[in-house]
């Protein structure tokens, strides 16, 4: 299966700079939704990362336990907390978000469960599924039919087994996946070295990236990149596109400044500037 090469011309082609008469409402409202008692972390991270890549505002909605620690470690974002302490159990929001990220932290308790549950049933806006979101779906598939059309899901190895069951070779992995994209019309996002993008029938191969991304909260950040283009914009494939590019090039960027061993996720929200200069340069 012949695949289409994600390169600096490629990602380049699908960057819009904003107008100078943009203001934060334009540049469009990024949510959050996850987090768990210990695992706050994996939405700071996403949180920083959609701001980061350019939307105009962000909220968080995380479990109470939560509220203290994003709004001091991350003062741009907006919070909105849930009525449980340590866990997400309904997810009440009162504002039009343009895109939402759900599954970052959220943990896979019965009560997060239900709240997902009920929360697709309602949901219409473009959403971006990672970590246990897609754990969730993974054990309850009736879920899938509620997932707007064009959501990404973004999985990592594992996660991406939970979801389709094994497989015995790489060729029945990829009818698999492009059988889910198929029957869903999801953007599927298969995250490793290298990482493909799954859309009708073609796939994607990002070109940037490397070993310094194998650590905690690098795919969290991934799904808020993601999340913050479609916020102000990006249409959710050519998000997916340009965002696993530009987290890539995070990494590859890291040599004039630090080592692999040292780069950690919240790296990637300091480096995503430079990214989006070196893919203006010639
Ligand atoms: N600071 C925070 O708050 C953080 C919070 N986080 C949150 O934690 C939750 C759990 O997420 P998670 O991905 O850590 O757990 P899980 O789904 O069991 O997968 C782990 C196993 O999968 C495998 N595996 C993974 N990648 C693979 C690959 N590329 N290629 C191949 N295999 C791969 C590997 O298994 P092994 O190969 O060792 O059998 C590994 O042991 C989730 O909500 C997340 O958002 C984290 O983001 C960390 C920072
Ligand atoms: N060796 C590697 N080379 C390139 N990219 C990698 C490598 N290891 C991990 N990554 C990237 O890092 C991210 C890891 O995502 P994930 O496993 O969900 O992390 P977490 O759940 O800790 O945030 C993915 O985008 C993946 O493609
Ligand atoms: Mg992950």
């Amino acid at each position: 299966m012949s695949t289409i090469e994600i390169d600096k011309l490629f990602a380049r082609q699908i960057y819009k700079p904003a107008s100078k008469k943009t203001h934060k409402g334009i540049q469009g409202h990024a949510l959050i939704i996850g987090g768990s008692y210990g695992k706050i972390g994996s939405v700071v991270l996403a949180s920083k990362a959609a701001l980061k890549s350019g939307c105009g505002l962000i909220t968080a909605f995380i479990p109470k336990c939560g509220v203290d620690i994003l709004q001091i470690s991350f003062p741009e974002a907006m919070v909105t907390a849930d009525e449980n302490e340590t866990v997400i159990s309904n997810i009440d929001i009162q504002f039009e978000p343009n895109a939402i990220a759900i599954g970052v932290g959220l943990g896979t308790s019965h009560v997060t469960a239900i709240a997902l549950e009920h929360f697709l049933q309602k949901n219409k806006n473009p959403l971006v599924i990672d970590a246990d979101a897609i754990n969730l779906i993974s054990k309850n598939k009736n879920l899938l039919k509620f997932l707007p059309k064009n959501s990404v899901i973004t999985p990592h190895k594992k996660e991406l087994q939970r979801l389709l069951g094994t497989w015995k070779s790489d060729d029945e992995k990829i009818v698999k996946i492009q059988q889910i994209s198929h029957d869903y019309q999801l953007i599927v996002v298969e995250k490793g070295s290298p990482t493909l993008i799954y859309y009708e029938n073609k796939i994607f191969e990002n070109t940037s990236g490397n070993e310094a991304l194998a650590t905690a909260g690098s795919g969290d950040s991934l799904t808020g990149i993601i999340t913050g283009l479609i916020a102000q914009g990006y249409e959710p494939l050519a998000a997916t596109q340009l965002g696993v590019y530009l987290h890539g090039l995070t990494a590859d960027l890291v040599w004039e400044n630090t080592s692999k061993e040292a780069f950690t996720a919240s790296d990637i929200a300091s480096f995503l500037g430079k990214a989006f200069l070196f893919l203006k340069e010639n």
